[in-house]
């Protein structure tokens, strides 16, 4: 089952994302729901705005002609008289229209013939600057779906609907588990025969990114005890993500410790570069995705598929990344037998491949900015092409 062919990237992310755990529902203060995805549909309590409001400063005229200046209504005081024909009161941007007045002057086009007593040169048409009571949402409206991510503006649209709490799943507990004999917890103590462990760090950066609380594991060597012991460490995890011992090397420990602590591998590669060798077990309603240890193809199958499971854990409705069509500032190569990922560094204009595409090269990963999407058998194209690319948040060039 699990030497079955690659999976497609569409196929596999299909496949994790119906193994997502669902988060337990609550309800929080709406600015801690922020990063979170709505758990039901947001019904507004009340109408926005309540009242037909003035859109800009000046005068609310009841009649035609010129107007007798009667009073003031102010964002919060509203005028609480109904106007007669011939009159209006001075009115402030947000503040209540009386009964009786249906348009507004602007402050700018208003001649005083007299200190209370005012006129204009041109017609000012029903309705010109006033807000209708309800244009932006009525009471009873959905406002927001369930599924929805809460970013600044969904706050201020659930607050302003009259919510002071939102409900929101929260976000799963993830253990990150780096494994290898090569790998060095400390960077600044590192001998010449290992290099520095880099993956957990990342990986938890990204899922700290989406809220995750995230339990560090390792870096476990390549031994079956070792491995055995550290994940106990993984027991009360909602999400388990290793790196590194996912290929098929002799220590290439990863796929037998998981089995022997119970976990059930779902599927074991998918067709695409980096990234290969990802592998997706089960064990009872936990989820692991063991990644590839090559830095780039951690990150890209971080992004691929462990991101898109934690949001999907966290209720979200459009988990998996999208992507926008980018101009290519290079020719790009022709691709092989497999699906690639071009690591490129957009600069608003066009998206130029970056120095390496090796899946360990780093420095090339934090230069880019996006993810060219290349298919199986594409021809080479030229600059000036639009292509299919996803957006990176990494780091200060995003
Ligand atoms: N004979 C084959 N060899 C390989 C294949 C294959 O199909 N047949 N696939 C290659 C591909 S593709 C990848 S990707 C890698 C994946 O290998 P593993 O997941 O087994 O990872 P490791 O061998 O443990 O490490 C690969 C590379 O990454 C470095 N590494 C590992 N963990 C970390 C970490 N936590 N932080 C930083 N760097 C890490 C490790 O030192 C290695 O250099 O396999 C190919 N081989
Ligand atoms: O496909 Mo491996 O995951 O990059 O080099």
């Amino acid at each position: 089952m699990t030497d079955s062919p690659a999976l497609t990237l569409e196929e596999a992310q299909a496949r994790v994302l119906a193994l997502a755990p669902a988060m337990p529902v609550k309800r929080v203060a709406a600015t801690e729901a922020v990063g979170r995805y709505l758990a039901e549909d947001l019904v507004a309590r009340r109408a926005q705005p309540s009242a037909d409001l003035s859109a800009m400063d000046g005068y609310a005229l009841c009649g035609v002609g010129s107007w007798r200046i009667v009073g003031e209504s102010r964002a919060g005081a509203p005028f609480d008289s109904k106007l007669m024909w011939g009159q209006c009161v001075r009115i402030s941007t947000g503040a209540h229209m009386p009964a009786g007045a249906d348009r507004v002057l602007i402050r700018e086009e208003a001649e005083l013939l007299q200190p209370d007593l005012v006129t204009v040169s041109h017609d000012i048409p029903p309705g010109q600057h006033v807000r209708k009571c309800g244009f932006d949402f009525a009471e009873g409206d959905k406002v927001l779906a369930a599924g929805t991510r809460i970013g600044p503006a969904q706050l201020a649209l659930a607050i302003s609907a009259g919510h002071g709490q939102l409900p929101v799943r929260r976000a799963p507990r993830v253990a990150v588990l780096d494994s290898g004999d090569e790998l060095a917890a400390d960077p600044a103590d590192c001998g010449d025969h290992q290099i520095p462990a880099s993956n957990g760090a990342m990986i938890a950066a990204m899922l700290g990114a989406l809220g995750c609380e995230v339990l560090r594991i390792g870096p476990v060597a390549d031994d079956a005890e070792a491995l055995a012991a550290a994940l106990e460490q993984a027991e009360g995890a909602d999400i388990l993500v290793t790196s590194g011992g996912a290929s098929v090397g002799d220590h290439d420990l990863i796929r037998p410790a998981l089995e022997a602590w119970g976990a059930r591998i779902d599927f074991w590669k998918v067709a695409m570069k980096p990234g290969k060798p990802v592998m997706v077990a089960t064990r009872g309603t936990q989820v692991i995705l063991g990644l590839p240890g090559n830095p780039v193809s951690s990150f890209v199958t971080c992004f691929h598929f462990v991101m898109p499971l934690v949001r999907a854990a966290m209720g979200a409705s459009m988990p998996v990344p999208r992507k926008a069509m980018l101009v290519c500032g290079t020719e790009l190569p022709a691709i092989g037998g497999r699906r690639e990922f071009l690591r490129a560094a957009w600069d608003g204009t066009s998206a130029t491949l970056v120095d390496s595409q090796d899946s360990s090269a780093l420095a090339s990963l934090a230069a880019a900015n996006c993810l060219i999407d290349r298919p199986a058998g594409s021809e080479m194209v030229e600059a000036g092409t639009s292509v299919p690319a996803y957006l990176l948040e990494n780091g200060g060039i995003a």
